[in-house]
């Protein structure tokens, strides 16, 4: 069969896909047209429904990108959503590319060919077929890549400033991560451009469509920069997901943003793990001790001793947050006043019947001696015994409840605490700091020095207290996942939770993410070799055993798809200085472009910069470039470079990716703290040509 030939089968069975796409949505807008959202299962439908036809609708490009011919002669089409035939007994037009059978596609090889005679991968431009690329898998070529030409062109790509989908040409590495049990937390360790975001906005995608149920919870995706969930911001949408909220560590706590920068030495401080027990401990410290309490009621003091309130706050603090022990405590405290005042009641009947007896023994003695009439009866005496029936007790409960006295007295005893307030008390009080173990005098005093306002690290501080604390009105729990009810609502309890740059995180935003995924259902990517955070670590376990503790695996991503092999031959003395114990990434790609250096002397750099810029965006356009230099020189060279130009420095510049990258100043970024994982970062941002301008 010639190219031509195949492109045109492709295109009818492409063609076929569309129609039966289109009849489809309009069946199920015709649906949701029908029904009204009547009750809690007529809405769930709905909801698959739209969920259903929004994938659909997304599914316009590249509905079909892949096919498999099996050695039995079986056919099967592979592409972003499921397309069943008309006919129920007929095979499928496509299959979704995260169904089980499409699995081949991305795994078989010619050496373990699955049952697979050749794979075949589509190119389209809108709804026209353009190309396709065979790879035969019956043992004449083996190779590490999987659909090698369809990978190369989507990596030779013009970058625009914002990620593409992979669906097409995940590779077997990324697709069994993409792939993986969902249970457990997983972390993926990648050298840069392996594909590590990629995978991990795949998975999101991959454990929605294999996990339904995930969507009733939602997945969060953490980033480093609002600037980076803005360069992926595209890819979950075009994988038809939308049962996500993408955020970033700082913005996790609604309602509170930082307010001021930091120094790196206080953020490592207070990003120690040792914080959430010396939290623990303070929130501890805030629950009044046991002491007798008086009650006033209807005029008349009643006292709950120490030993009793010292059983129940026992009782109601076991595994209860602050706020939600003090409401079972305060129901208790209003069972026992209720029980005193009841009782009291029957006292004083009791008393009052004893002045009553006596009274009557008289008048029964005097009776006596007057004529010989016998004594009162018992049943007289029993009439009136003060015992209040269960009704009259619930009312006066509820009385006892509603009363503001009663509420005021009890939250002067054990009061509401706001975690923002408290958490600015605490870290400005010198002697409160003393209760945290683990730091040293200087640490404290550095705390001490700069209580306020909020700055990032006191985002994940914030986050610990407001959850010792617990909410101090008892809410609903957590109802349907929409993207603004999980992101307004602190502790809602996502389905899965995928951290991207996971090698930034202290210990304390760990804990952050744990809490957020109690069953540790998380996806954590990164490179611990281009951390650039002021915690020390440079291992994995260091990074988040702390947290996960043993309750986590690793994965490896080994192929880097972004990096030409003339750039990343630049990289190894850059990783060994940085202390890296990680083989670094092997380049699947060469651009055919040497990297250059020039040198010039410090007057000369601006200019020799927009020269060289300008030069790149001619050589590179309708794709882009990026500078990245020392953090004092960017504000400066982006003033010369102009509004359009895109200049940061390498914390800034992580994940992101440019055509064309100029490195500014090498020796500028490597003095910076953690320099040479930072220029480790600025050096691998390019997929085809790498410049450096540095001081003579
Ligand atoms: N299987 C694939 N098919 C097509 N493109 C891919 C594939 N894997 C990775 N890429 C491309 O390679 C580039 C790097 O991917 P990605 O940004 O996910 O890497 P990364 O490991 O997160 O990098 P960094 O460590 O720099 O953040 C992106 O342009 C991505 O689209």
């Amino acid at each position: 069969m010639t190219g031509q030939d195949a492109i045109g089968e492709e295109q009818e069975a492409l063609d076929a896909a569309h129609v039966r796409r289109l009849e489809i949505q309009a069946e199920l807008e015709q649906r949701l047209r029908g029904s009204a959202e009547e009750d809690s299962v007529v809405a769930a439908a709905m909801r698959s429904t739209q969920t259903r036809l929004h994938e659909l609708t997304q599914a316009e490009q590249g509905l079909v990108f892949g096919r498999l011919d099996s050695r039995d002669g079986d056919v099967l089409r592979v592409g972003r959503v499921g397309v069943p035939s008309a006919d129920d007994d007929a095979d499928p037009l496509v299959v979704d590319w995260r169904a089980e059978a499409s699995r081949p596609f991305y795994t078989a090889t010619a050496v373990a060919p699955q049952g697979q005679s050749r794979r075949r991968h589509i190119r389209s431009e809108g709804s026209t077929v353009v190309g396709v690329d065979d790879e035969l898998l019956d043992g004449s070529t083996d190779g590490d890549l999987v659909g090698e030409g369809a990978l190369l062109a989507a990596l030779d790509e013009r970058r625009t400033g914002r990620m593409g989908t992979a669906v097409a040409t995940l590779q077997r590495e990324q697709d069994d991560i993409v792939r993986a049990d969902a249970r457990g937390a997983l972390v993926v360790q990648g050298g840069p451009g392996t594909g590590k975001t990629v995978v991990a906005l795949h998975r999101v995608a991959y454990l929605l469509f294999a996990h339904p149920q995930l969507a009733r919870a939602g997945v969060l995706v953490l980033g480093p920069s609002q600037r980076f969930l803005d360069y992926i911001g595209q890819v979950l949408p075009a994988l038809g997901e939308t049962a996500v909220v993408a955020a970033t560590c700082e913005s996790l706590v609604p309602g509170v943003r930082p307010e001021r920068r930091e120094s790196r030495t206080l953020a490592e401080i207070k990003g120690r793990a040792l914080w959430q027990r010396a939290l623990a401990d303070h929130v501890a410290g805030l629950v009044p001790p046991p002491s007798d309490l008086m009650l006033h009621w209807d005029g008349e003091d009643h006292v709950v001793p120490a030993e009793t309130i010292e059983r129940l706050q026992r009782g109601a603090l076991s595994g209860r947050s602050y706020h939600h022990a003090r409401r079972v405590l305060t129901a208790q405290l209003v069972d026992v006043l209720t029980e005193l005042v009841a009782d009291r009641a029957v006292e004083l009947l009791a008393s009052a019947e004893e002045g009553f007896e006596e009274i009557l023994d008289r008048v029964d003695k005097s009776l006596a001696g007057q004529d010989d009439r016998g004594a009162r009866t018992q049943s007289s005496s029993g009439s009136v015994d003060g015992e209040l029936s269960e009704d009259e007790v619930e009312e006066l409960r509820q009385r006892i409840e509603a009363d503001p006295g009663i509420a005021a007295r009890l939250a002067l005893r054990w009061p509401d605490r706001d975690p923002a307030d408290e958490l600015r008390r605490l870290l400005a009080d010198r002697a409160a700091l003393a209760g945290v173990p683990g730091l040293t005098d200087v640490e404290r005093d550095l705390v001490a020095a700069e209580p306020t306002p909020f700055a990032p690290s006191d985002i994940a501080l914030l986050d610990a207290l407001a959850d010792l604390l617990g909410e101090a009105e008892q809410r609903e729990r957590q109802g349907e996942f929409t993207a603004d009810r999980a992101a307004a609502q602190r502790d809602w309890v996502y389905g899965h939770v995928v951290v991207d740059e996971a090698q930034e995180l202290s210990a304390m935003e760990w804990q952050m993410v744990a809490r957020r995924c109690p069953a540790y259902s998380i996806t954590a990517v990164g490179d611990i070799d281009q951390t650039e955070a002021p915690h020390a670590h440079m291992t994995w376990e260091g990074a988040v055993g702390e947290v996960l503790t043993d309750r986590w695996r690793r994965a490896d991503l080994t192929i880097c798809y972004r990096t030409p092999r003339e750039v990343m031959e630049l990289t190894g003395p850059v990783l060994e200085a940085a202390g890296s114990t990680n083989e670094p990434p092997r380049a699947v790609r060469s651009s055919g472009v040497e990297p250059w250096l020039r040198s010039v002397p410090a007057d000369d750099l601006a200019a020799t910069v927009a020269t060289e810029h300008a030069a790149l965006l001619e050589r590179w356009a309708g794709g882009s470039v990026g500078v990245v230099a020392p953090v004092e020189r960017v504000a400066d060279l982006a003033a010369a470079l102009g509004p359009d130009a895109i200049v940061m420095s390498a914390t800034q510049a992580k994940g992101l990716e440019w055509d064309a990258a100029l490195v500014v100043d090498p020796d500028g970024i490597v003095a910076e703290p953690r320099g040479w994982n930072g220029l480790y970062v600025a050096l691998t941002r390019c997929t085809q040509e790498l410049g450096r301008v540095e001081i003579a």
